[in-house]
């Protein structure tokens, strides 16, 4: 059974349409990439998956139960999938633990202190952040601040994980070992995890599956090791391009070792 089915998903916004005709699966414990050009409609895609936007046609299976374009995805399922995104999306009021806490607290109110307290400190285990539990996010690095998302993003361990960019803004030793702890959540959880991604460097660690959006539809649909293979133009294109390469920031791999 697919941990996600996409059957022709035809959306857009008003009259205009980004896709036009998307069809795709993801298996359990599969990590599958969103690729293409900037303005193809990748996050729409995502947005349209997670019913932030409503499709106009198309139908979505999550683990196996049907979800018609125009029905809400319900809370069971909703609970079996969690998402980070792009900004990380922190409360800055509140300390890393009571962030992580606050989708748990949310469906289950009547949660002990204590239950709730081992919850977090397990999540933020899981991201190996656990001496952040009393921090503020003002008072995390960035690539800290995407894991004290991503514990949030788990808080329910999900079965299906979504992330828009999350390496975008990283330098790339931080963007690695997000990406390390992003395979190692899917062999400990396993999860399936769903990405947009832009990061070339990222894209061929981490990816087992893809799809690349063009002109609305998918350019291709396949693995790593045949879009490496791809002599679709495009395709090659994307993946014997040089390595993103910014500067490195120093700061910030100092702040990531000292954790
Ligand atoms: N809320 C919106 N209303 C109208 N048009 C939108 C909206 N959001 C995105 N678009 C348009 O939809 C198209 C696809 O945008 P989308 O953000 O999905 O692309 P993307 O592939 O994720 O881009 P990028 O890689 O640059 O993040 C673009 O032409 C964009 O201008």
């Amino acid at each position: 059974m697919s941990a996600l089915d996409v059957k022709h998903l035809r959306a857009g916004y008003g009259q205009k349409i980004i896709l036009e005709d998307i069809s795709f699966t993801v298996q359990p414990r599969e990590i599958r990439m969103i690729l293409g050009a900037s303005g193809c409609g990748k996050s729409t895609l995502l947005n349209n998956i997670l019913k932030l936007e409503h499709a106009i046609s198309g139908t979505l299976s999550f683990f196996g139960e049907e979800i018609q374009t125009k029905e809400p995805i319900p809370d069971r399922l909703r609970r079996r999938m969690g998402v980070l995104f792009q900004g990380g999306a922190l409360l800055t009021n509140l300390t890393v633990a009571e962030n992580v806490a606050l989708p748990l607290r949310r469906s289950y109110p009547k949660l002990a202190q204590t239950t709730l307290n081992e919850i977090v400190a397990d999540r933020l285990e899981k991201v190996h952040l656990l001496n952040a539990f009393y921090k503020f996010p003002s008072e995390l690095s960035g690539g800290m601040r995407k894991r004290a998302a991503l514990a949030r993003a788990i808080a329910f361990e999900p079965e299906l994980l979504f992330c828009d960019e999350p390496s975008a803004g990283l330098d790339p030793v931080t963007s690695r070992s997000l990406d390390e702890l992003l395979l190692e959540l899917r062999d400990t959880l396993g999860v399936s995890v769903i990405i947009v991604s832009h990061e070339l460097e990222s894209i061929k660690t981490i990816t087992d599956k893809f799809i690349y959006l063009q002109n609305g539809n998918i350019l291709m649909d396949g693995t790593l090791d045949e879009g490496l293979h791809s002599d679709i133009p495009v395709i090659h294109k994307f993946f014997a391009r040089e390595h993103d390469n910014p500067v490195v920031n120093k700061r910030f791999i100092h702040f990531e070792f000292e954790n």
